[in-house]
């Protein structure tokens, strides 16, 4: 095979193995290890700096790439310039003797070398950089803000949540782009111009310095306004996601209370918002387009005239003006995508600075700088002057103390907003308590790490969401490395195996390949229990709540499921929260809540004996639920 051929196979193959592209695109890992910080830095720069930390290596090949390239860019308009006067100097011949080799070199290095250097450059951004960055910020924004507590997330909207994270990544990528791509390169172009027209005749300077200053200036007012406007447009459009979000996520309500011209007029109002905030931002780049083509104008009648002012006065040769006509016409088109890279760099700065509003939040909620993973022994918890009001004056707990003996089986009772979930959400530490403390065999949660505090409690909740993924998935939930054995028991022991086997998506995946919708809202309500059931059996823990288990279940159902209930509480520590009177009269102990306070205590029979409010419950109870007029006083 000839060698020519020979090489461009080779190349091909090459390409084909995308060998270059791993190569460039290897360069940084954007899953690096880091630790991450409870207090990120909310300063921009500071934040942006925190998170470039493993591409170091890699700006410094850009910024070096960008600047070669725009060497090479201004000593080509210089070499044409060169050759004009090279080309005048003497016959055809003549020339050619004298600079056909440096001619050929140049043309060789046209070919062969630049092309090279460009791949290098737009390798390095393009696949280096780009996509590596906007991966990394979104690993760890998304990192960030999992790690806040079950407080911070309810007082914003998903959506809203959810666009930050995903806006803020491509913003900073494409800001740090513009530095390496744009901006890094005009200003080696425009120093590189600068000195070329002083070589060539210092007189050229001039007009090019005053366009500087007037450009310079331009540039100035425009960058002080994009940045503030495109975070208010970033803002605005994150609000529309946070809205849209929460009526798709309710859509059942919405249809329930046919509030469908509500809800446009509600997203109506963020999307108008966004308009004006983008109406706004455009009015900025369309006055710097008017000005940029005025300034330019005079840029090149400035330099082009001037040369052909000097040239008529025999200041200057013909290849002077020739390069600096070809300077300033290049100058006149890079301008405009200069001040676009510029001003797309303070625009992407805008929407960074928007979505750092929710990814640099501190965490409030950490483990202790000493926490040890929680020791189990025996199970005992000790509720001592608890107090969470969420941060009012009223509603939450008021000094609740309460004693669980080991493997003892406590039901709470109050009505609605006593504070019973309260409780609960306390002992799983999804707040920190205002006041007061809570230990499990002696250890205080605040000072054990989170997740040995959660992993050792197991909880089925009034209304469980399961995960939008399959039926396997979700109980899987509950222990991942659970054997297929194990996870069918626990959907048996759950009586959720039979209907499991009966089910099938629109995709046509079935039984325990099925997925289950968001939230798991493809299963009825019992369906949905007994699943979430099933993962909690499989968990295993040895602290075990139960907040309203088996309401969403019908009667047949519930009494099998209480089986399975009362089996699984053998050997645990439970606390069973329940309006249905009847699912907890044969527990252990009652205690009952009021307005925040533990107001009775006691087995059944004695709750009855003292003829207070358990009584009433009891006495008011319909087929074991607590009345509605009695949780409505
Ligand atoms: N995240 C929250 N932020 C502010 N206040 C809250 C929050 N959660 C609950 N509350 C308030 O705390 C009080 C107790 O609520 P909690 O949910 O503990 O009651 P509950 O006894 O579990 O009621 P239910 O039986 O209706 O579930 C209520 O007044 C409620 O408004």
């Amino acid at each position: 095979m000839p060698i020519k051929r020979v090489i461009i196979c080779n190349f091909f193959s090459l390409l084909k193995s995308f060998v270059m592209f791993r190569f460039f695109e290897n360069l940084v890992d954007p899953y690096t290890p880091y630790k991450p910080t409870d207090t990120p830095p909310t300063k921009l720069f500071a934040f942006l700096w925190d998170y470039s930390q493993p591409f170091k290596r890699v700006f410094i090949y850009a910024g070096i790439m960008s600047v070669i390239v725009a060497a090479v860019e201004i000593g080509l308009i210089f070499y044409m310039g060169r050759i004009v006067d090279v080309l005048n100097a003497g016959d055809a011949a003549e020339v050619w003797a004298q600079y056909g080799t440096e001619i050929i070199l140049a043309a060789l290095f046209i070919l062969l070398v630049r092309p090279v250097l460009q791949v290098v450059d737009v390798a390095i951004l393009n696949q280096s950089l780009l996509p590596n960055f906007g991966t990394l910020i979104r690993w760890r924004a998304h990192g960030q803000v999992m790690r806040q507590s079950v407080g911070w997330f309810e007082n914003d909207f998903a959506g809203r949540i959810a666009n930050r994270v995903t806006q803020t990544p491509p913003a900073a990528g494409e800001a740090i782009f513009q530095v390496f791509d744009a901006i890094t390169f005009a200003i080696a172009y425009v120093v590189g111009a600068a000195v070329l027209l002083w070589n060539a005749d210092v007189r050229l300077m001039l007009p090019m310095l005053g366009w500087l200053v007037l450009y310079g200036w331009l540039l100035r007012w425009t960058i002080k306004r994009v940045g503030p406007a495109s975070q208010a447009a970033a803002d605005a459009r994150s609000k529309v996601t946070g809205r849209i979000v929460d009526s798709y996520t309710n859509i059942h309500s919405v249809k329930l209370f046919a509030h469908h011209d509500r809800e446009m007029a509600y997203a109506k109002e963020a999307i108008d918002e966004t308009r004006e905030t983008f109406l706004k931002e455009m009015r900025i780049y369309t006055v710097m387009d008017i000005s940029l083509v005025t300034l330019n104008g005079l840029l090149i009648v400035g330099v082009v005239g001037w040369a052909i002012a000097l040239w008529m006065n025999a200041g200057a040769s013909v290849g002077v003006v020739a390069a600096a006509t070809a300077l300033t016409l290049r100058l006149n088109a890079m301008t405009g995508w200069i001040m676009w890279a510029v001003t797309s760099f303070f625009r992407n700065l805008g929407i960074v600075q928007e979505g750092m509003q929710t990814i640099t939040r501190p965490i409030a909620l950490v483990d202790a700088p000493d926490a040890k993973p929680l020791e189990l022994s025996t199970g005992t918890i000790e509720i001592d002057e608890l107090t969470h009001h969420y941060g009012r004056d009223v509603g939450g707990l008021d000094s609740v103390s309460l004693n669980i003996r080991p493997g003892e089986k406590v039901g709470i009772v109050g009505r609605s907003g006593a504070g019973k979930s309260t409780l609960v959400k306390l002992l799983l530490r999804f707040y920190d308590a205002e006041s007061g403390t809570i230990r499990i065999d002696g250890q205080d949660i605040a000072r054990v790490t989170q997740d040995s505090l959660r992993g050792a409690i197991a909880m089925v909740q009034q209304d469980s969401s399961l995960m939008h993924r399959s039926v396997r998935d979700n109980i899987l939930y509950g222990r991942p490395d659970a054997t297929e054995e194990e996870m069918i028991r626990a959907a048996r022991q759950a009586e959720a195996h039979a209907f499991i086997l009966d089910l099938e998506d629109p995709e046509g995946r079935k039984g325990y390949e099925a997925q289950v919708g968001e939230r798991g809202v493809k299963l009825s309500g019992g369906q949905r229990q007994r699943v979430a059931l099933a993962r909690v059996i499989l968990k295993d823990a040895p602290i075990l709540v139960l907040d309203e288990a088996t309401s969403a279940l019908d009667s047949e159902v519930e009494a099998a499921i209480q089986e399975t209930l009362y089996g699984m509480m053998a050997g645990k520590t439970v606390i069973a929260i329940a309006h249905r009177l009847s699912t907890i009269a044969q527990l252990d102990r009652i205690v009952v809540l009021d307005a925040g306070r533990v107001v009775e205590d006691g087995t059944h029979s004695e709750l009855l004996a003292q003829g207070g409010l358990y009584a009433s419950f009891w006495n008011r109870q319909s087929g074991g639920f607590i009345g509605i007029e009695e949780a409505a006083e």
